[in-house]
């Protein structure tokens, strides 16, 4: 395989802290055109390998490759190629939206439309708005405008959706998948499963600096984990079986109960619950679910 299949690829990376080895070893290949979404609990080491990737840090140990470069020799050219929208914006609190927009643009080499972007991501109304009176969904709208008005090839989105309710969630979305049609490659770190779920071409897990497994979101775990559970009611009780045939074993039911079967349940599993089995199978704790509900 040649660099320039992968937007993205590292081979055992290590990252150490004074107390701590925060990235432990990681191997991630991310496609060029793919969404690709890192889970795991807080502290985990998503954002540590997100900012080696963006060349914000260094790695003590691997082989990094991010658009055919390694970061840490990562020039200007290279640095327009990528966009960034990270945990924490940035403070420009007195310029307005278009006049930050149209700032940003000037830093790269082939832009976007600064009132494009603005429109693209339902900020019009709020262009003359100065950045710091707008609101913390507003604000996360204006950070993925900056990040994509450099027309990046490859856009790192670190925890890009914490904090929006339900209907700005649904709304950004949208902004992601006109992305990815448009060919941009994106690495999403998030604490939503479902936004996984959504977005994801494929997802890997990981936790106390490992990368425990990579996938897409309908096949990882494994068949095992993917087992349907269907329970229903009879005299004697509530009753549960564990089956990949699910629909075989309805029919069988439909068939001993003359059609309708009491209280009929078919439960797939989601993926919050293969992520929370991975993340149990090897002694972590699934913070992360505490952090989407805050
Ligand atoms: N600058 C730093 N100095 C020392 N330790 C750090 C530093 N940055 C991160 N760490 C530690 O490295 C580990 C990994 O942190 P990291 O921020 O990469 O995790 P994360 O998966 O992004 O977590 P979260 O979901 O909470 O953002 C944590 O134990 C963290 O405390």
């Amino acid at each position: 395989m040649t660099e320039n299949d992968n937007a993205v690829r590292v081979r055992g990376l290590v990252k150490r802290y004074p107390d701590k080895v925060a990235v432990a070893g990681v191997d991630l290949d991310i496609h060029r055109g793919e969404v690709f979404a890192l889970l795991g609990p807080n502290g985990a080491g998503k954002t540590t390998t997100t900012e080696v990737l963006e060349g914000y840090r260094r790695a003590d140990e691997g082989e990094i490759s991010v658009l055919g470069i390694d970061p840490a020799r990562g020039d200007r050219h290279w640095r327009s190629r990528i966009g960034i929208v990270a945990q924490s914006s940035r403070d420009e609190a007195e310029l307005s939206v278009a006049e930050l927009v149209s700032h940003y643009a000037g830093y790269y080499p082939s832009p976007r439309d600064p009132e494009e972007v603005i429109a693209w991501v339902g900020l019009q109304e709020k262009r003359k708005t100065r950045t710091r009176k707008l609101s913390g969904g507003q604000r996360r709208r204006l950070d993925v405008a900056l990040g994509v008005i450099g027309n990046p090839e490859l856009l790192f989105l670190d925890e890009p959706t914490t904090g929006f309710d339900p209907e700005a969630r649904r709304q950004f979305w949208t902004l992601i998948e006109n992305l990815r049609t448009e060919g941009t490659t994106i690495l999403l770190t998030t604490h939503y499963l479902d936004e996984a779920e959504h977005l994801a071409d494929r997802v890997g897990v990981i936790a106390d600096g490992r990368m425990i497994e990579i996938g897409t979101p309908e096949t990882l775990g494994g068949r095992g984990a993917r087992t349907a559970r269907v329970s229903w009611l009879d005299a004697d009780g509530a009753h549960e079986v564990r089956t990949d045939r699910p629909t075989a074993e309805v029919a069988a039911l439909r068939a001993r109960f003359n059609g309708e079967v009491p209280e009929l349940e078919v439960r797939r599993p989601s993926l919050e619950d293969i992520y929370l089995e991975l993340i149990a199978s090897v002694g972590a704790e699934p913070a992360v679910l505490e952090g989407a509900v805050r």
